[in-house]
């Protein structure tokens, strides 16, 4: 196809139904929470790199919750909280679009989906980097989105230009100071790690800097007492990349504030996960996409202003010390965190969980009215948008991380397959070509049965345009994509941030997600729990298998942090996992011969332009960045290959596609 004009839903009058709901405690449903959470003196939920993904997971129901029914959930455990007078906080850190097709089929992204984001009443958040690499965006963002949050809304390293003023201004707090319903001084920042892909309409200020402006020791020693440090960051909560600025903030805070906790909430690299960094300080990530929402406890917080209850009766209560598990002679703590204790729980995001969790606290049942409206705004937005309309059928399900790189059932296999055959210019139609994209343009597997709008943007959201250089010597060109993943031009941060202490690069990681119609091809029903007992035996494989194989397990997250191996609220067995290159590369037009052709147009996405053109010269060419233009209409981008593809390819499917 190779223009934008010729990509639409092929079918606008099939649509897909909304949601199929699951009711509580309906049968085969998911599998329900392992215990009752534990509650301390002050509690927190938190999301992160929602996404969009506001609709929750239509094809997978373990993350089947929508936001309407996690606004009930939260109105619910807010009613829990004041039962037990604890106090509850609610946190998010930020990516709000980019994902999915609530968000990313309106322009600028996001300007509907925020609406219902909206419709939760966050006590604390801060901004992430896909709020920040388009300038509409991050106008959004600073005039719409902040306002609506206010003084809650912390943006400590984050200066988005105001068109009013001419000038770069904090679009949010630098930091909040107050104290909850029961009186707990708490003191607040919310950092963005050292992002440098932002376009020109934002400035971040690297967190080595920021820990050396006057703003920033002043708040630390506050002219008020404080009895806890909240540190939100989009950053990972440990590693070398953007976990780096978390922990450059917590020892600046530590330091001046030897006595005081630290709660750091993380986001960014969209896994589960919680680390102790001294014995008053933690933190938690709380995964992506509306599967994972964190659950922190505390008790035993020093306050002389907390008015409520420091050890809630008929709950389970926090236990573990800030100590890293199986820790041998753990250092002492200071008297003034003598009595910490934490529980951290990592929640599956469905309604099942939802319900269980707020037992008690419902007048007649889960839903509240609110929740129920927001619901319905999801549905019409879906409508609206048209994000239901069918491009075609896929005839399997490939995924991200479950097979291994170039097997049949990895996504970039099949993506490789609608590269060669819908990026092509007309005018070099029969020139051999390399397309290389990052595999971080790819969000998310592709799965068996109806491809609609929404899918194509929840595969590839991103508008990420192809260009190229034309007539490249292939013996130059054919090297660049083995530099690219070598790793000396790109980092994936997803994995710099994990525990590689076992260096099992490319087997099971330390934490998984559900996945399970990658393990079989055939299986039609995604949210069909009787199919996910059934495949779950020839899942449960890996060195880190952390819990015993049950045949009533569902597939699903099987987290490991510093706390150890109970933090996953519903136990699950574990599902295979592989790293993956940073690019892939398809190829087309090459001699049928299996000659090699002299020359290629070397095509590659503008996203990463520098870094090919960098690996390009280090063959011995030398390129420069005036050589490059666009091979196709900026209009045909990233997000428009697939649903191509899906048109050549999957329509003839589309009468027998299961629904
Ligand atoms: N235009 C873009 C923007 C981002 N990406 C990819 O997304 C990654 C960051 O996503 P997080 O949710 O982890 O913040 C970035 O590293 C790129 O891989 C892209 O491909 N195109
Ligand atoms: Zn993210
Ligand atoms: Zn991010």
């Amino acid at each position: 196809c190779g223009s934008s004009s010729c990509y639409g839903p092929s079918h606008p009058a099939a649509h897909v139904r909304h949601v199929k709901r699951m009711q509580p405690g309906a049968p085969n449903a998911t599998s329900s929470p392992k215990a009752e959470l534990e509650w301390g003196q002050i509690n927190f939920l938190h999301t992160t790199d929602t996404h969009g993904w506001l609709e929750g997971h239509l094809k997978e129901q373990n993350y089947g919750a929508d936001f309407g029914d996690f606004q009930s959930f939260v109105k619910d455990m807010r009613q829990k909280a004041e039962k037990l007078d604890v106090d509850l906080l609610v946190v998010d850190t930020g990516d709000l679009h980019d994902g999915n097709g609530l968000s990313d089929t309106t322009s600028p992204n996001g300007v509907l989906s925020n609406s219902v984001f909206e419709q939760i009443d966050y006590d604390l958040l801060t901004i992430g980097n896909h709020e920040l690499y388009l300038s509409d965006i991050a106008y959004l963002t600073a005039t719409q989105f902040a306002k609506f949050y206010g003084d809650k809304y912390l943006t400590s390293n984050v200066q988005i230009f105001n068109n009013a003023t001419q000038q770069y201004e904090y679009p949010g707090k630098q930091y909040r100071y107050f104290k909850t319903k029961r009186g707990l001084r708490v003191m607040a920042f919310g950092f963005l790690y050292d992002f440098t892909g932002n376009s020109n309409a934002s400035v971040v200020t690297k967190a080595a800097d920021s820990i050396k402006q006057p703003w920033f020791s002043a708040a630390v020693n506050y002219t008020e007492p404080i009895d806890l440090f909240v540190l939100m960051g989009h950053n990972a909560i440990r590693g070398s990349s953007s976990g780096q600025t978390i922990s450059t903030i917590q020892k600046a805070i530590r330091a001046m504030q030897p006595n005081i906790p630290i709660q750091v909430f993380g986001g960014h690299t969209h896994i589960r996960d919680f680390t102790v960094y001294d014995t008053g300080s933690t933190g938690i990530e709380s995964g992506r996409y509306c599967e994972t929402l964190g659950w922190v406890a505390m008790d035993g917080i020093k306050s002389k202003t907390y008015k409520g209850t420091k050890h809630p009766k008929g709950v389970p209560l926090p236990t573990h010390p800030a100590v890293k598990v199986n820790t041998t002679n753990p250092t002492p703590p200071p008297p003034a965190f003598a009595n910490l204790t934490y529980a951290r729980r990592y929640l599956d995001w469905n309604r099942l969980t939802f319900a269980y969790h707020a037992e008690g606290s419902q007048s007649k049942s889960f839903d509240i009215k609110k929740g129920i409206a927001t619901t319905k705004d999801i549905t019409s937005i879906r409508q609206k948008e048209n994000i239901t309309a069918l491009y075609g059928c896929a005839p399997q399900t490939w995924c991200l991380n479950c097979a291994p790189f170039g097997s049949p059932n990895s996504i970039y296999t099949v993506l490789s397959q609608a590269l060669a055959a819908t990026v092509i210019n007309q005018t070099r139609a029969t020139v051999p070509r390399l397309i290389i994209l990052n595999t971080g343009s790819v969000r998310f597997d592709l799965i068996k049965g109806p491809f609609t709008v929404d899918d194509s943007f929840i595969v590839n959201p991103f508008s990420d345009a192809f260009q190229f250089l034309p007539d490249v010597p292939y013996a130059n060109a054919k090297q660049v994509l083995g530099i690219l993943n070598h790793g000396s031009f790109q980092k994936r941060e997803e994995i710099e941030s994990r525990d590689l202490e076992t260096s099992d690069f490319n087997f099971t990681p330390l934490t998984g997600r559900s996945v399970e119609p990658c393990l079989d091809a055939s299986a039609s029903a995604h949210s069909d729990g009787l199919r996910r007992r059934e495949l779950q035996g020839s899942m449960t494989r890996g060195r880190h298998a952390m819990i015993q194989r049950d045949t009533t397990l569902t597939p699903g997250y099987t987290t490991k942090d510093d706390f150890g191996t109970d933090g996953d609220d519903t136990v699950h067995s574990t599902i295979p996992f592989y790293y993956q290159p940073n690019d892939f590369q398809a190829n087309a037009s090459f001699p049928t011969d299996g000659s090699t052709p002299s020359t290629v147009d070397l095509i590659f996405l503008d996203f990463i332009a520098p870094n090919v053109l960098a690996a390009l010269n280090t063959t011995g060419a030398t390129y420069s960045a005036s050589q490059v233009s666009y091979y196709l209409p900026q209009t045909f981008d990233t997000h428009a290959y697939l649903p191509a593809y899906a048109q050549l390819a999957w329509q003839q499917n589309v009468p027998n596609c299961p629904v």
